[in-house]
Protein backbone atom coordinates (compact mmCIF):
# COMPACT_ATOMS: atom_id res chain seq x y z
CA UNK A 1 0.00 0.00 0.00
CA UNK A 2 1.38 3.01 -0.68
CA UNK A 3 0.32 5.39 1.90
CA UNK A 4 3.62 6.68 3.35
CA UNK A 5 2.30 9.90 5.15
CA UNK A 6 -1.16 9.72 7.25
CA UNK A 7 -3.42 12.57 6.80
CA UNK A 8 -6.26 13.95 9.87
CA UNK A 9 -9.56 14.69 8.72
CA UNK A 10 -9.01 18.50 10.02
CA UNK A 11 -5.29 18.87 8.23
CA UNK A 12 -7.44 17.92 5.26
CA UNK A 13 -10.28 20.33 5.89
CA UNK A 14 -8.18 23.29 6.11
CA UNK A 15 -6.07 22.42 3.09
CA UNK A 16 -9.22 22.40 1.26
CA UNK A 17 -10.40 26.00 2.36
CA UNK A 18 -8.22 26.86 -0.12
CA UNK A 19 -9.51 25.25 -3.29
CA UNK A 20 -12.99 25.77 -4.42
CA UNK A 21 -13.71 22.14 -4.08
CA UNK A 22 -16.78 22.35 -1.74
CA UNK A 23 -16.83 20.29 1.09
CA UNK A 24 -15.52 17.25 1.99
CA UNK A 25 -17.58 13.86 2.11
CA UNK A 26 -14.85 11.17 2.52
CA UNK A 27 -11.60 10.38 1.75
CA UNK A 28 -9.48 7.11 1.65
CA UNK A 29 -5.98 5.78 1.48
CA UNK A 30 -4.97 4.07 -2.37
CA UNK A 31 -3.52 0.97 -1.84
CA UNK A 32 -1.83 1.27 -5.21
CA UNK A 33 1.23 2.92 -6.41
CA UNK A 34 4.32 2.76 -4.59
CA UNK A 35 6.27 6.34 -4.51
CA UNK A 36 4.12 8.86 -3.58
CA UNK A 37 1.04 8.64 -0.92
CA UNK A 38 -2.34 9.31 -2.96
CA UNK A 39 -5.62 9.33 -1.43
CA UNK A 40 -9.14 9.34 -3.36
CA UNK A 41 -11.34 11.95 -1.85
CA UNK A 42 -14.89 12.89 -2.67
CA UNK A 43 -16.67 16.55 -1.91
CA UNK A 44 -19.54 17.77 -2.87
CA UNK A 45 -18.18 18.78 -5.83
CA UNK A 46 -17.02 15.62 -7.32
CA UNK A 47 -14.02 12.68 -6.73
CA UNK A 48 -10.60 14.09 -6.64
CA UNK A 49 -6.95 12.44 -6.15
CA UNK A 50 -4.45 13.70 -3.61
CA UNK A 51 -1.27 13.36 -3.96
CA UNK A 52 1.55 13.74 -1.28
CA UNK A 53 5.17 13.89 -2.84
CA UNK A 54 7.50 11.36 -1.08
CA UNK A 55 11.20 11.16 -1.52
CA UNK A 56 11.97 10.35 -5.25
CA UNK A 57 10.12 13.49 -6.22
CA UNK A 58 11.94 16.87 -6.33
CA UNK A 59 9.58 19.77 -5.64
CA UNK A 60 11.29 21.84 -7.74
CA UNK A 61 10.33 19.45 -10.81
CA UNK A 62 6.36 19.86 -9.77
CA UNK A 63 6.32 22.81 -12.43
CA UNK A 64 6.56 20.15 -14.94
CA UNK A 65 4.76 17.75 -14.04
CA UNK A 66 1.89 19.45 -13.31
CA UNK A 67 2.53 21.88 -16.01
CA UNK A 68 2.62 18.97 -18.44
CA UNK A 69 -0.34 17.53 -17.49
CA UNK A 70 -2.05 20.41 -18.50
CA UNK A 71 -0.15 21.13 -21.76
CA UNK A 72 -1.08 17.11 -22.37
CA UNK A 73 -5.27 17.25 -21.60
CA UNK A 74 -5.09 20.95 -23.77
CA UNK A 75 -3.88 19.06 -26.87
CA UNK A 76 -6.54 16.36 -26.39
CA UNK A 77 -4.43 13.72 -24.56
CA UNK A 78 -6.69 11.89 -21.65
CA UNK A 79 -4.88 12.96 -18.38
CA UNK A 80 -6.06 13.98 -14.98
CA UNK A 81 -5.24 17.97 -14.34
CA UNK A 82 -3.96 19.63 -11.34
CA UNK A 83 -7.06 21.46 -9.68
CA UNK A 84 -5.97 25.38 -8.52
CA UNK A 85 -6.18 26.44 -5.80
CA UNK A 86 -8.36 29.84 -5.09
CA UNK A 87 -4.75 31.87 -5.21
CA UNK A 88 -4.05 30.21 -8.64
CA UNK A 89 -1.58 28.23 -7.67
CA UNK A 90 -1.71 23.92 -8.07
CA UNK A 91 0.34 22.93 -4.99
CA UNK A 92 0.75 23.45 -0.99
CA UNK A 93 1.80 21.72 2.21
CA UNK A 94 0.14 19.30 3.39
CA UNK A 95 1.16 17.26 6.82
CA UNK A 96 4.68 18.25 6.13
CA UNK A 97 4.81 16.78 2.44
CA UNK A 98 4.48 19.28 -0.60
CA UNK A 99 0.62 17.75 -1.98
CA UNK A 100 -1.60 18.71 -4.81
CA UNK A 101 -5.12 17.90 -5.74
CA UNK A 102 -5.59 16.20 -9.65
CA UNK A 103 -8.87 15.33 -10.92
CA UNK A 104 -10.24 11.68 -10.86
CA UNK A 105 -10.11 9.71 -13.84
CA UNK A 106 -12.65 6.87 -14.52
CA UNK A 107 -11.16 3.48 -16.11
CA UNK A 108 -9.48 1.24 -14.20
CA UNK A 109 -5.53 -0.66 -15.36
CA UNK A 110 -5.14 -4.30 -17.00
CA UNK A 111 -3.79 -6.77 -14.73
CA UNK A 112 -3.76 -9.33 -17.70
CA UNK A 113 -3.45 -6.66 -20.98
CA UNK A 114 -4.28 -8.30 -24.10
CA UNK A 115 -3.26 -7.51 -27.72
CA UNK A 116 -5.96 -4.94 -28.26
CA UNK A 117 -4.57 -3.13 -25.06
CA UNK A 118 -0.79 -3.31 -26.07
CA UNK A 119 -2.15 -1.83 -29.58
CA UNK A 120 -4.03 1.10 -27.59
CA UNK A 121 -0.94 1.91 -25.64
CA UNK A 122 1.32 2.13 -28.44
CA UNK A 123 -1.17 4.37 -30.53
CA UNK A 124 -1.69 6.76 -26.94
CA UNK A 125 2.33 6.87 -26.60
CA UNK A 126 2.99 8.06 -30.01
CA UNK A 127 0.50 10.53 -29.51
CA UNK A 128 1.89 11.51 -25.96
CA UNK A 129 4.98 12.11 -27.52
CA UNK A 130 3.52 14.01 -30.47
CA UNK A 131 1.35 16.51 -28.03
CA UNK A 132 4.27 17.05 -25.78
CA UNK A 133 7.15 18.57 -28.60
CA UNK A 134 6.48 21.78 -27.81
CA UNK A 135 5.89 21.54 -24.43
CA UNK A 136 7.78 24.40 -23.09
CA UNK A 137 9.39 23.34 -19.90
CA UNK A 138 12.25 20.75 -20.18
CA UNK A 139 13.33 18.54 -17.78
CA UNK A 140 16.57 15.94 -18.05
CA UNK A 141 15.98 12.16 -16.91
CA UNK A 142 17.10 11.80 -13.52
CA UNK A 143 17.49 7.85 -14.50
CA UNK A 144 19.93 8.29 -16.79
CA UNK A 145 22.75 6.06 -17.23
CA UNK A 146 24.26 8.42 -14.81
CA UNK A 147 21.48 7.60 -12.79
CA UNK A 148 20.99 4.09 -12.64
CA UNK A 149 25.02 4.09 -11.88
CA UNK A 150 24.15 6.05 -8.63
CA UNK A 151 21.33 3.66 -7.45
CA UNK A 152 23.84 0.85 -8.52
CA UNK A 153 26.37 2.02 -5.69
CA UNK A 154 23.98 1.98 -3.45
CA UNK A 155 22.96 -1.63 -3.95
CA UNK A 156 26.03 -3.64 -5.82
CA UNK A 157 27.63 -4.71 -2.21
CA UNK A 158 24.35 -6.95 -1.60
CA UNK A 159 22.82 -7.68 -5.32
CA UNK A 160 24.28 -11.32 -4.68
CA UNK A 161 22.19 -11.49 -1.86
CA UNK A 162 19.30 -11.73 -4.29
CA UNK A 163 20.69 -13.69 -7.28
CA UNK A 164 24.41 -15.25 -6.99
CA UNK A 165 26.84 -13.61 -10.06
CA UNK A 166 24.03 -10.72 -10.09
CA UNK A 167 27.09 -7.62 -9.33
CA UNK A 168 29.58 -8.71 -11.92
CA UNK A 169 26.53 -9.62 -14.57
CA UNK A 170 25.59 -5.64 -14.15
CA UNK A 171 28.86 -4.38 -13.78
CA UNK A 172 29.21 -5.93 -17.50
CA UNK A 173 26.12 -4.35 -18.38
CA UNK A 174 27.30 -0.44 -17.33
CA UNK A 175 30.09 -1.36 -19.16
CA UNK A 176 28.71 -1.63 -22.48
CA UNK A 177 26.03 0.91 -21.92
CA UNK A 178 28.44 3.62 -21.39
CA UNK A 179 29.87 2.23 -24.57
CA UNK A 180 26.94 2.24 -26.91
CA UNK A 181 23.42 3.66 -25.28
CA UNK A 182 22.96 5.76 -28.46
CA UNK A 183 22.88 9.28 -27.90
CA UNK A 184 21.27 11.03 -31.46
CA UNK A 185 18.17 9.62 -31.81
CA UNK A 186 14.64 11.92 -32.03
CA UNK A 187 13.92 12.88 -28.55
CA UNK A 188 11.52 14.96 -26.47
CA UNK A 189 9.05 14.82 -23.44
CA UNK A 190 8.22 11.18 -22.67
CA UNK A 191 6.58 9.02 -19.83
CA UNK A 192 9.48 7.45 -18.91
CA UNK A 193 7.15 4.85 -16.48
CA UNK A 194 4.07 4.03 -18.85
CA UNK A 195 3.29 0.38 -17.08
CA UNK A 196 -0.08 -1.40 -17.19
CA UNK A 197 -0.86 0.70 -13.61
CA UNK A 198 -0.76 4.00 -15.19
CA UNK A 199 -2.91 3.43 -18.37
CA UNK A 200 -6.79 3.27 -17.41
CA UNK A 201 -9.33 1.61 -19.70
CA UNK A 202 -13.20 1.74 -20.07
CA UNK A 203 -13.63 -1.70 -21.66
CA UNK A 204 -11.07 -2.47 -24.76
CA UNK A 205 -10.84 1.52 -25.15
CA UNK A 206 -8.29 3.33 -23.53
CA UNK A 207 -9.46 6.19 -21.02
CA UNK A 208 -6.54 7.97 -19.84
CA UNK A 209 -2.97 7.99 -18.88
CA UNK A 210 -2.00 8.53 -15.46
CA UNK A 211 1.17 9.31 -13.12
CA UNK A 212 3.67 11.27 -14.96
CA UNK A 213 5.69 12.02 -11.79
CA UNK A 214 9.09 9.74 -13.87
CA UNK A 215 8.38 12.52 -17.06
CA UNK A 216 11.31 13.53 -18.41
CA UNK A 217 13.02 14.69 -21.88
CA UNK A 218 14.95 11.82 -23.24
CA UNK A 219 14.75 9.50 -26.71
CA UNK A 220 11.00 8.91 -27.79
CA UNK A 221 12.01 5.03 -29.13
CA UNK A 222 13.97 4.52 -24.81
CA UNK A 223 9.83 5.00 -24.10
CA UNK A 224 8.30 2.91 -26.83
CA UNK A 225 11.42 0.13 -25.49
CA UNK A 226 9.70 0.72 -21.53
CA UNK A 227 6.15 0.12 -22.93
CA UNK A 228 7.59 -2.93 -24.59
CA UNK A 229 9.09 -4.16 -21.53
CA UNK A 230 5.93 -3.13 -19.06
CA UNK A 231 3.14 -4.86 -21.47
CA UNK A 232 4.59 -7.25 -23.48
CA UNK A 233 6.17 -9.95 -21.56
CA UNK A 234 4.19 -12.88 -20.18
CA UNK A 235 4.06 -14.37 -16.39
CA UNK A 236 6.55 -16.71 -17.57
CA UNK A 237 8.90 -13.87 -18.63
CA UNK A 238 8.50 -14.86 -22.10
CA UNK A 239 8.47 -12.27 -24.75
CA UNK A 240 4.85 -12.35 -26.76
CA UNK A 241 5.38 -11.60 -30.45
CA UNK A 242 1.98 -10.48 -31.06
CA UNK A 243 1.88 -8.18 -28.68
CA UNK A 244 4.93 -6.42 -29.36
CA UNK A 245 4.11 -6.52 -33.04
CA UNK A 246 0.46 -4.78 -32.13
CA UNK A 247 2.30 -1.88 -30.33
CA UNK A 248 5.11 -1.27 -32.10
CA UNK A 249 2.54 -0.75 -35.30
CA UNK A 250 0.21 1.12 -33.53
CA UNK A 251 3.05 3.35 -32.83
CA UNK A 252 4.24 3.67 -35.94
CA UNK A 253 1.04 4.61 -37.36
CA UNK A 254 0.82 7.78 -35.62
CA UNK A 255 4.77 8.51 -35.59
CA UNK A 256 6.92 6.11 -37.45
CA UNK A 257 10.43 5.11 -36.69
CA UNK A 258 13.45 6.07 -38.21
CA UNK A 259 15.63 3.65 -39.56
CA UNK A 260 18.57 4.00 -36.46
CA UNK A 261 15.54 4.00 -33.81
CA UNK A 262 14.94 0.38 -35.00
CA UNK A 263 18.28 -0.24 -34.66
CA UNK A 264 18.58 1.16 -32.01
CA UNK A 265 15.68 -1.00 -30.23
CA UNK A 266 17.35 -4.11 -28.12
CA UNK A 267 20.15 -1.91 -26.76
CA UNK A 268 17.31 0.94 -25.68
CA UNK A 269 14.78 -1.99 -23.98
CA UNK A 270 18.15 -3.90 -22.65
CA UNK A 271 18.99 -0.43 -20.81
CA UNK A 272 15.24 0.26 -19.84
CA UNK A 273 14.93 -3.36 -17.94
CA UNK A 274 18.30 -3.14 -16.14
CA UNK A 275 16.46 0.90 -15.21
CA UNK A 276 13.53 -1.07 -13.44
CA UNK A 277 15.52 -3.42 -12.32
CA UNK A 278 17.47 -1.34 -10.26
CA UNK A 279 14.92 0.74 -8.94
CA UNK A 280 13.28 -2.08 -7.67
CA UNK A 281 16.93 -3.62 -6.70
CA UNK A 282 17.45 -0.74 -4.41
CA UNK A 283 13.74 -0.65 -3.06
CA UNK A 284 14.11 -4.47 -2.74
CA UNK A 285 16.96 -3.77 -0.52
CA UNK A 286 16.31 -0.69 1.94
CA UNK A 287 12.32 -0.89 2.33
CA UNK A 288 12.44 -2.33 5.60
CA UNK A 289 10.15 -5.68 5.81
CA UNK A 290 6.68 -4.28 6.82
CA UNK A 291 6.55 -0.66 5.28
CA UNK A 292 2.80 -0.42 3.75
CA UNK A 293 3.99 -0.62 0.60
CA UNK A 294 4.17 -3.55 -2.61
CA UNK A 295 8.09 -4.47 -3.12
CA UNK A 296 8.34 -4.86 -7.11
CA UNK A 297 10.28 -8.04 -7.63
CA UNK A 298 13.76 -6.94 -9.54
CA UNK A 299 14.53 -9.99 -10.99
CA UNK A 300 11.68 -10.04 -13.18
CA UNK A 301 13.44 -6.85 -14.80
CA UNK A 302 17.08 -8.64 -14.92
CA UNK A 303 15.48 -11.47 -16.75
CA UNK A 304 14.24 -9.11 -19.21
CA UNK A 305 18.06 -7.42 -19.65
CA UNK A 306 18.83 -11.19 -20.22
CA UNK A 307 16.44 -11.73 -23.15
CA UNK A 308 17.10 -8.52 -24.62
CA UNK A 309 21.06 -9.25 -24.66
CA UNK A 310 19.96 -12.21 -27.16
CA UNK A 311 18.11 -9.86 -29.66
CA UNK A 312 20.23 -10.08 -32.92
CA UNK A 313 17.43 -7.71 -34.56
CA UNK A 314 14.68 -5.34 -33.67
CA UNK A 315 12.35 -7.82 -36.15
CA UNK A 316 12.51 -10.46 -33.26
CA UNK A 317 10.48 -7.93 -31.60
CA UNK A 318 7.84 -7.64 -34.19
CA UNK A 319 8.84 -4.48 -35.69
CA UNK A 320 8.44 -3.88 -39.98
N1 LIG B 1 -6.20 10.83 -11.63
C1 LIG B 1 -6.52 9.63 -11.13
N2 LIG B 1 -7.77 9.15 -11.27
C2 LIG B 1 -8.13 7.97 -10.72
N3 LIG B 1 -7.29 7.21 -9.99
C3 LIG B 1 -6.03 7.64 -9.81
C4 LIG B 1 -5.57 8.86 -10.37
N4 LIG B 1 -4.28 9.04 -10.02
C5 LIG B 1 -3.95 7.97 -9.27
N5 LIG B 1 -4.99 7.13 -9.13
C6 LIG B 1 -5.03 5.88 -8.35
O1 LIG B 1 -3.92 5.89 -7.49
C7 LIG B 1 -3.05 4.79 -7.76
C8 LIG B 1 -1.61 5.21 -7.56
O2 LIG B 1 -1.33 6.30 -8.41
P1 LIG B 1 0.12 6.52 -9.02
O3 LIG B 1 0.16 7.88 -9.61
O4 LIG B 1 0.50 5.37 -9.89
O5 LIG B 1 1.00 6.48 -7.70
P2 LIG B 1 2.56 6.39 -7.52
O6 LIG B 1 3.15 7.60 -8.20
O7 LIG B 1 2.74 6.40 -6.05
O8 LIG B 1 3.02 5.12 -8.13
C9 LIG B 1 -3.41 4.37 -9.17
O9 LIG B 1 -3.14 3.03 -9.41
C10 LIG B 1 -4.90 4.66 -9.22
O10 LIG B 1 -5.62 3.62 -8.59
N1 LIG C 1 6.62 0.95 -12.80
C1 LIG C 1 7.71 0.76 -11.88
C2 LIG C 1 7.42 1.23 -10.50
C3 LIG C 1 6.86 2.64 -10.40
O1 LIG C 1 5.62 2.50 -9.78
P1 LIG C 1 4.30 3.28 -10.27
O2 LIG C 1 3.24 2.73 -9.39
O3 LIG C 1 4.65 4.71 -10.02
O4 LIG C 1 4.07 2.97 -11.72
C4 LIG C 1 8.09 -0.74 -11.80
O5 LIG C 1 7.27 -1.56 -12.21
O6 LIG C 1 9.17 -1.02 -11.31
Amino acid sequence: MAVYTDVSESELGAFLRDYLVGELLSYKGIAEGSENSNYLLHTTSGSYILTLYEKRVDKDDLPFFLGLMEHLAGKGISCPLPVHRRDGGVTGTLAGRTAALITFLEGMWMRKPTVAHCREVGRALAELHLAGADFPISRPNALDIAGWRKLWDGARDRADEVEAGLAAEVDADFAEFERNWPGDLPAGVIHADLFPDNVFFLGNRLSGLIDFYFACNDLYAYDLATCLNAWCFEKDNSFNLTKGAAMLAAYQSVRPLSEAEKQAMPILARGSALRFMLTRLYDWLTIPDGALVQKRDPMEFIRRVRFHRGITSPSEYGLK
